[in-house]
């Protein structure tokens, strides 16, 4: 049954559902890498598909950009269409310079100056992480298929722009590998309903040497964050 976000039939989504926050990279991915792909949502044109990878069910649905936007969507799929791993294919802003443009990011924890996560945990830190058993598949999957990958935290933020001055030299400080705006809201929401959560990322922005991906880019070339997301789920 239909919610208030996503138009889809009961048994639409598979257990396993990828979320880029950019509907036409979920578009993207639906197209170029799964069989059969239909298009099971587009309530404001946040597009979902089903279809099947190597044979396996597989759903890929945009979640929108920042914390509130990928939290609707990430509960309605848990609640409403059984989703059980929920998987974010983002873009991100390093914050380190041995991380370079292009580099995937696997974000086995996300701090975070958004207030969500406390409202969801009285007013408590909630401690933001992904589920151990999908970052040892990724890192598997990573391994066997001699790919190398950046393993750490992130910081998720709510504010794209016009963050504090001091902000990169704390994160930096603290070894946040990258920025993002969706990985802590989306670990607590799968912590809450008891599902399983990770999150890749490929760095599009560099925040020390203002180098960054065209927004074409963003939308189709995260090939090699996608394939691994593929083929470790
Ligand atoms: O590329 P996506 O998945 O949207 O992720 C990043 O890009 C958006 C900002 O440009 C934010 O949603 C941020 O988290
Ligand atoms: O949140 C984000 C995403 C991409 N690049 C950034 O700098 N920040």
């Amino acid at each position: 049954m239909s919610t208030p976000h996503i138009n889809a039939t009961t048994d639409a989504f598979a257990p396993t559902c990828l979320l880029p926050g950019d509907p036409l990279r979920a578009k993207f991915i639906a197209e170029t890498y799964l069989d059969d792909a239909e298009c099971v949502t587009d309530v404001r044109n946040m597009l979902g598909y089903t279809g099947t990878y190597k044979g396996d069910r597989i759903s890929v649905m945009g979640t929108g950009m920042g914390m509130p936007s990928c939290a609707i969507y990430a509960t309605e799929l848990v609640r409403n269409y059984g989703v059980k791993r929920l998987i974010r294919i983002g873009s991100c802003g390093a914050v380190q310079p041995e991380v370079k443009l292009n580099d995937v990011i696997l974000a086995n924890s996300a701090s975070t100056d958004s207030n969500m996560n406390r409202q969801r945990f009285g007013g408590l830190d909630f401690a933001a992480c992904a589920t151990p058993r999908l970052v040892q598949q990724f890192l598997n999957t990573a391994d066997a298929n001699q790919q190398d990958i950046a393993v750490g935290q992130v910081f998720s933020t709510d504010s794209f722009y016009d963050s504090p001055a001091s902000r990169i030299e704390q994160l930096q400080h603290m070894g946040v590998l990258a920025v993002e705006m969706e990985a802590a809201a989306l670990y607590a929401i799968a912590a809450q309903y008891k599902v399983q959560a990770a999150c890749l990322l490929t760095v599009s922005d560099h925040l020390l040497t203002q180098e960054s991906l065209p927004s074409s880019a963003r939308q189709t070339s995260f090939n090699e964050m996608v394939e691994l997301t593929l083929s470790a789920c």
